[in-house]
């Protein structure tokens, strides 16, 4: 048996509903109870819960459009009923649950972010549960996550946790969509996620789902560049949770990356959506990479977008490729007025003096 480990597990609404328009009960009691072995053997286990959408509509009996402020009302209704259900269930094990909806909002800010881990920390050094969702109802488009499988990888770097598995309706990623190809093959092992990969993650396969294999594989790529190990798997599988610190791993493995030791450098990787764009040219991509620099504004060739100091932004190559992402020292109008020049120009340049970083070292980190 592992030692202690803290489990993240996302449950998506295919697997929360097994398909239909009603939460299926039967199969939560399930879930329950491998959660609470888990615990038995002495792991921390979060849940990243869907489903409250599902648990509005159920509600309502009757059909409700689609629009933003429809799904608004729906998870209002809805997110009460999911978590009094997740209560009873888990209380039949004697385990309290504790419910935390959050928004991008709750991270873009770092102070916010530490309070919502301190919050997490705390509510696992107590033994509870804590079960999260999207605070769906407030959730505007400028300050939602958009999807659970993003948020999950975003409480897996909060809670510094050791495994995040995102349960399904598939067995896993396969290499196209199983439900429009009958040949499609399951992967068992991701250690690469480049472009040819993200090809073939399509999107939901449902009008319940949100985010299909697409956000999931944007989330195993976060949680793994935090030292997470990431596991694609289908939740109505037998014991599929336990089997998830066993050696008989199902569904697709994302193997995890060196975690960055810094605690801000891991909230680079959760937090904040970035505002802009520095592109860079090859000089500095290479020093990046292979020397431990910082940018400076000589291997700037351009800016996209409008941001402000202390922004996070993006560092992209001529092909759009995201090669790092950090904390700018400089606004793009400043930006466009140094890139390509010198450090000891920038004092001319901008009418004032300066670092000659655009972005530190310890504010960025590589991709
Ligand atoms: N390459 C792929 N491998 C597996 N499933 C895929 C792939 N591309 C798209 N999908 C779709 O993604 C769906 C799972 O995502 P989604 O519908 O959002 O479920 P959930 O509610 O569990 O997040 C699958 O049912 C499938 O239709
Ligand atoms: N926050 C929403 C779920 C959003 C979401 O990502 O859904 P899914 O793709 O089914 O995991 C809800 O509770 O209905």
């Amino acid at each position: 048996m592992q030692r202690e480990q803290v489990i993240v597990v996302k449950l998506g609404t295919s697997v929360l509903t097994g398909g239909t328009d009603k939460l299926d009960k039967a199969h939560m009691v399930e879930l329950v109870r491998q959660c609470c072995e888990l615990k038995k053997q002495g792991h921390h286990v979060i849940l990243v819960s869907s489903g409250a959408v599902a648990a509005g509509r159920e509600q309502l009996l009757k059909l409700c459009g689609r629009s933003l402020i429809d799904k608004q009302m729906l998870a209002a209704i809805g997110q009460g009923q999911l978590i009094h259900i997740w209560q009873s269930l888990f209380a039949l094990y004697g385990v309290n649950v504790g419910q935390m909806l959050l928004t991008r909002a709750d991270v873009d800010d770092r102070e916010r972010y530490l309070n919502a881990r301190d919050t997490l920390n705390a509510l696992l050094n107590y033994d509870v549960v804590p079960i999260i969702n999207e605070n769906d109802a407030v959730a505007t488009n400028e300050i939602k996550v958009g999807d659970n499988d993003n948020l999950s990888a975003l409480v897996a770097i909060l809670a510094n946790a050791n495994k995040l598995l995102l349960l399904t309706d598939q067995e896993g990623l396969f290499t196209s969509d199983p439900r429009t190809n009958a040949d499609a093959t399951l992967i068992g092992e991701v250690t690469h996620i480049n472009d040819e990969l993200r090809q073939l993650a399509g999107g939901s396969g449902t009008n319940l789902g949100t985010g299909g294999m697409a956000t999931k594989l944007q989330a195993a790529d976060i949680a793994r560049r935090a030292g997470v190990e990431v596991i694609i798997a289908k939740g109505a599988g037998k014991n599929v949770i336990l089997k998830c610190i066993s050696d008989e791993l199902p569904g697709t493995r994302f193997l995890k990356l060196t975690a960055p030791k810094d605690g801000r450098k891991k909230w680079l990787l959760a937090g904040p959506k970035s505002t802009g764009q520095i592109v860079i040219d090859t000089g500095a991509i290479s020093a990046l990479q292979n020397k431990g620099a910082s940018l400076l504004a000589k291997g700037v060739t351009n800016t996209f977008g409008r941001f402000e100091r202390g922004d996070l932004i993006d560092l992209i190559d001529n092909k759009n490729q995201v090669i790092a992402r950090g904390l700018t020292r400089f606004s793009s109008t400043e930006v466009n007025k140094i890139k390509g020049a010198h450090s000891s120009q920038i004092g001319q340049l901008l009418d004032y003096d300066s670092g000659a970083e655009v972005l530190h070292r310890d504010d960025m980190v590589l991709l």
